[in-house]
């Protein structure tokens, strides 16, 4: 049976703007499982990026709880939770969140200096990462110098570097041609196939919806819809 990487119950989020209150999450149920790519689908506003903050610990709910990876993420004090991230999850976002002065390389070493790996191991792992989303001729371009495709390549060898078990895309194909949005995914796939990730990915563009284990459809913060594509194991 696979295992469970991520359960949560009863989230609720809601947001004051003014004197009006908008409830953005709705006492959301959400699991996902390792070695699975779980895709969140639906209308913009619907909350899906309000969900997967919550299920990361970048955003406290208002109500309902998060167990990832056996723990119960919000009952940890801040410092504990900014730790669970470090160690455990993986990001991936539209914007590629790269640093214009760094190369490749440097991208993706400087998180693994953060995850306090050693110099000579970080620049080799950072390689090897590199290398497995097919940019071994690419380590020395800084962000200008690299393609929208290549910029999130980076952007998941930076994520996959640290063996993440908690893989959280948001958009990651919605800048990208469709060329490079299928190698985009396609790694996100290996990530949950080869390295037992839990992929979870927010995403508009339903040509991804091929590499999708499961469909959760998402509308004014309440999952509508939630089909499981490949029997679990
Ligand atoms: N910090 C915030 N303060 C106030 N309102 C917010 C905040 N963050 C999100 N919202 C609102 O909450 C609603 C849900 O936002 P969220 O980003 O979770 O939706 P989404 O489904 O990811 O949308 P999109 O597909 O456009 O990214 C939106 O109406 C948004 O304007």
């Amino acid at each position: 049976m696979s295992n469970i990487a991520i359960d949560a119950k009863g989230l609720s989020k809601s947001y004051k703007i003014g004197k009006t209150k908008q409830q953005v999450l709705n006492h959301v149920d959400f699991n996902a499982y390792h070695g699975q790519v779980t895709m969140v689908m639906g209308p913009s506003g619907s909350g899906k990026s309000t969900l997967i903050a919550a299920l990361s610990g970048l955003m406290k709910p208002d109500e309902g709880e998060v167990i990832a990876l056996g723990e119960d993420l919000w009952k940890k004090k801040k410092a504990k939770i900014d730790k669970f991230r470090l160690d455990h999850c993986g990001f991936i976002f539209q914007g590629f969140n790269l640093f214009p002065a760094l190369n490749a390389t440097q991208q993706v070493e400087q998180v693994l200096k953060f995850c306090k790996v050693k110099g000579p191991e970080a620049r080799q792992r950072a390689i090897a990462a590199l290398t497995e989303v097919g940019l071994e001729h690419r380590l020395r371009q800084t962000p200008a110098a690299l393609s929208g495709g290549e910029k999130q390549r980076v952007a998941i060898a930076r994520a996959l570097s640290k063996n993440p078990q908690l893989l959280f895309a948001d958009e990651p194909t919605s800048a990208l041609d469709s060329v490079s949005g299928q190698v985009v995914i396609k790694l996100l796939h290996r990530a949950a196939k080869e390295h037992g990730a839990a992929v979870i990915c927010v995403t508009h563009d339903p040509r991804l919806e091929a590499y999708a284990d499961r469909i959760i459809h998402m509308e004014d913060g309440k999952i509508l819809d939630d089909r499981q594509i490949t029997p679990l194991t």
